[in-house]
Parts: structure tokens; C-alpha cells; sequence
């Protein structure tokens, strides 16, 4: 559903991004694991068209990143942690302006937003004006709004960054539904206790290279049963 082939971004003479190639299939979460700017982020806004590769290149549902990059943005949604929403717009109001630009308006509109209100339990959020909503409420707004389009792929890039606990534990039980519902994940990240609860498969990602790939399970038990330990080991093999 997702791959990469060799992808690579320089900014300027800096690579972040160094000959990234990892496969992610339908109904699978996939944890991106790294430290601060191992390039994480870099990777999931090439996947998401938003970043135009220095090289390699990458499919999104079939569709290339390169050539292809309406039909990549049809097949995907993209979450980063603290994104911003219109302040002086309800939830309802926000969902209503993004779905114009899906093309999804009068009944389908009712309905996606009955499937969202549900799917993320947003029933005191929808009414709200966005600035008056919890931290936990507007991120909720910020999913709601990227998966309206019901797309196949979701990238969640730091998503639970500045929740509070049940914000999220509402966004990991999210991430578990989604993906039971058949949708593929890539889940960025650098706390790895939220990689081990959600992710079916692991890469670890430094200095813009994937270091190791394996299932979780796997990776926790190069860890003696601690994927952080598993990936501060693999990480020092390559850094020593
Ligand atoms: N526009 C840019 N110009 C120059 N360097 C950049 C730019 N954007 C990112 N970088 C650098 O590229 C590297 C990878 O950054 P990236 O944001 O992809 O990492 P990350 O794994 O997502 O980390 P973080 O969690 O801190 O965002 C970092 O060293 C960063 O400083």
C-alpha cells in the first residue's frame, strides 16, 4: 500500500532523508521510530507529496509520488502533533470547509461526519467553537479532518505530541480501529511504549537510514522484551 524505493532528500548539502526503501501493507500499522531529526517527518511530507524527493521515489496506494501526486493526495491522510485549526470555526464548521475540498458535501457530508463523531467519540467537540475546545478536542478535529475522505493511508507524524493521557489513549485506541478497518498506518514517532502498543511492524530510522526493520515482536526481543532497548542497541552499532 505504501513503498519506498530508494528515497532520498537533501536540504542543501545536508541528507536528510538517505536511500529510505520500506514496504508497508494493507492493514498494517507501521511504526517509524526515531530520535529528533532523524527524519521522520521529512519522509512522511515526501510520501505525502508536500516534499519533492532528491532521489528514489515512492508509491502511495499504487499511485507514484512523483507523477502522480493528486492521486496520492486522494489515497492519503496526514496528521502531525500540534497542528493548527481556525479558532473561530465549530468542529462541525472545520469538517464542513475540508470536506468542500473533497467534494463531499449534502448528505455524504452527513454521513462522514456521523462516521467520524462516532469513530472518534468527537459528540462535545462538533458543536464547540475550535478555541474552545481541550488540546485533546482539536486534535481529535485535526483527524477527524484528514481522514473525512475515508483515505486508505494515514500518516500520524508525532500525533500524540502535547495529549494529555486520555487524549492519548483516544488517539492509540483510534489508531488500532483504523487499522481494523483495513486502512494502512505509518505511525512517526520517538516515544516507543505507543510504538508497542500500536505497531504491527517497526522500522528504526537514524540519521535519515533505516538501521532495522522487523515486527514488534521481534524488535522487543533483540531488546531482552524493550523495543527502546532494542533500539539504542541497533542505533549504537551504527553510530559506534
Ligand atoms: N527545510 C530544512 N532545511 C534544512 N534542514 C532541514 C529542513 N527540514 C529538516 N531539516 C533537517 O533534516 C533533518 C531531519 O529532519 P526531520 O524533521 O525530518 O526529522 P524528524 O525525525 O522528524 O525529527 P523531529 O521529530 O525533530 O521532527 C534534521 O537534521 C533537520 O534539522
Amino acid at each position: 500500500m505504501v513503498k519506498t524505493e530508494g528515497l532520498t532528500k537533501d536540504y542543501k548539502r545536508f541528507r536528510a532523508v538517505d536511500h529510505l526503501s520500506f514496504e508497508v501493507r494493507p492493514g498494517e500499522v507501521y511504526g517509524l521510530l526515531g530520535p529528533n531529526g532523524a527524519g521522520k517527518t521529512t519522509t512522511l511530507r515526501m510520501l505525502a507529496t508536500l516534499l519533492v524527493p532528491t532521489g528514489g521515489t515512492a508509491t502511495v496506494a499504487g499511485f507514484d509520488i512523483r507523477s502522480q501526486p493528486l492521486e496520492v493526495r486522494r489515497n492519503l491522510g496526514i496528521v502531525n502533533g500540534g497542528m493548527q485549526v481556525y479558532e473561530r470555526l465549530t468542529g462541525r464548521e472545520v469538517l464542513e470547509f475540508f470536506a468542500g475540498f473533497y467534494g463531499i458535501g449534502g448528505k455524504v457530508f452527513e454521513e462522514r461526519l456521523d462516521w467520524v463523531v462516532d469513530l472518534l467519540h468527537m459528540e462535545d467537540a462538533i458543536g464547540k467553537l475550535v478555541k474552545e475546545m481541550s488540546t485533546g478536542m482539536r486534535q481529535k478535529t485535526v483527524i477527524a479532518r484528514a481522514i473525512l475522505h475515508q483515505p486508505p493511508v494515514l500518516l500520524l507524524d508525532e500525533a500524540t505530541a502535547g495529549l494529555d493521557v486520555f487524549a492519548r489513549r483516544a488517539l492509540l485506541d483510534f489508531v488500532k480501529q483504523y487499522r481494523d478497518l483495513g486502512k494502512t498506518l505509518i505511525y512517526s514517532t520517538h516515544v516507543m511504549s505507543e510504538a508497542e502498543e500500536v505497531c504491527d511492524r517497526v522500522g528504526f530510522l537514524y540519521g535519515g537510514k533505516l538501521v532495522y526493520e522487523g515486527t514488534t515482536a521481534e524488535a522487543r526481543m533483540i531488546g531482552a522484551g524493550s523495543l527502546e532497548r532494542a533500539f539504542v542497541h541497533k542505533v549504537q552499532g551504527v553510530a559506534a
